[in-house]
């Protein structure tokens, strides 16, 4: 929590390419999955014009506790609160089936804080970034636009956030072929 902001953001960098360092993407190269946090944050610098170093935090640490060992406890004890709120905003409960997961995030999307919903909105734009990049190993086609046609429906509880991502995320529905109000 302590530091300057370079420091922390390092700190939360390092924190998620140890957490994350067995795990890789589903993409056919199988590259290392901190690629993933990484250039969620970097979308939200770059693209988005984000300058909140919490909302920062949060991306590089967004899927730590959904998808490793770590707790919620771990990201307050290490970030504060505030950066654990926003992670324990991105984490689905795992012990719900994957239908029930998918529907809660498009019935959870409205209600996210305005930092959530920042990360959510950037998160999906690198997943549907890098399935229009390559299919991972085992999906069809179909699902890889039912993917699309999902994340249509929870970025529409995330709009009014940021301008940019939004444009980014409509071009991306468009292209195929979903129909953008
Ligand atoms: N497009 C893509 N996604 C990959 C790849 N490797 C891992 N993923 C992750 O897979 C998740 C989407 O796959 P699903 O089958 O729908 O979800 P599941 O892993 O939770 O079962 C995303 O998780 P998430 O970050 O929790 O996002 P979300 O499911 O909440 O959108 C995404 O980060 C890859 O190579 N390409
Ligand atoms: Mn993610």
């Amino acid at each position: 929590m302590s530091g300057t902001p370079l420091a922390v953001l390092m700190r939360c960098m390092n924190f998620a390419a140890v957490k994350h360092k067995n795990q890789r993407r589903k993409d056919a190269e199988a590259t290392p999955y901190i690629n993933h946090p990484i250039g969620v944050a970097n979308i939200l610098t770059e693209e988005a014009g984000v300058d909140d170093v919490i909302v920062i935090q949060a991306a590089l640490l967004h899927d730590t506790v959904e998808d490793t060992n770590t707790t919620i406890d771990e990201i307050v004890e290490h970030f504060g609160h505030n950066v654990a709120g926003i992670v324990a905003e991105m984490t689905d409960d795992k012990n719900l089936a994957k239908a029930e997961r998918k529907r809660q995030q498009i019935l959870h999307a409205p209600h996210a804080s305005p930092k959530a919903k920042l990360v959510k909105l950037a998160d999906k734009l690198y997943n549907l970034r890098d399935l229009q990049r390559c299919t991972p190993c085992g999906w069809s086609e179909d699902r890889v636009q039912e993917y699309f046609v999902w994340a249509h429906q929870v970025v529409a509880g995330l709009r009014g956030s940021n301008r940019q991502l939004e444009n980014k995320l409509d071009d991306l529905f468009r292209s195929r072929g979903i129909e953008v109000a």
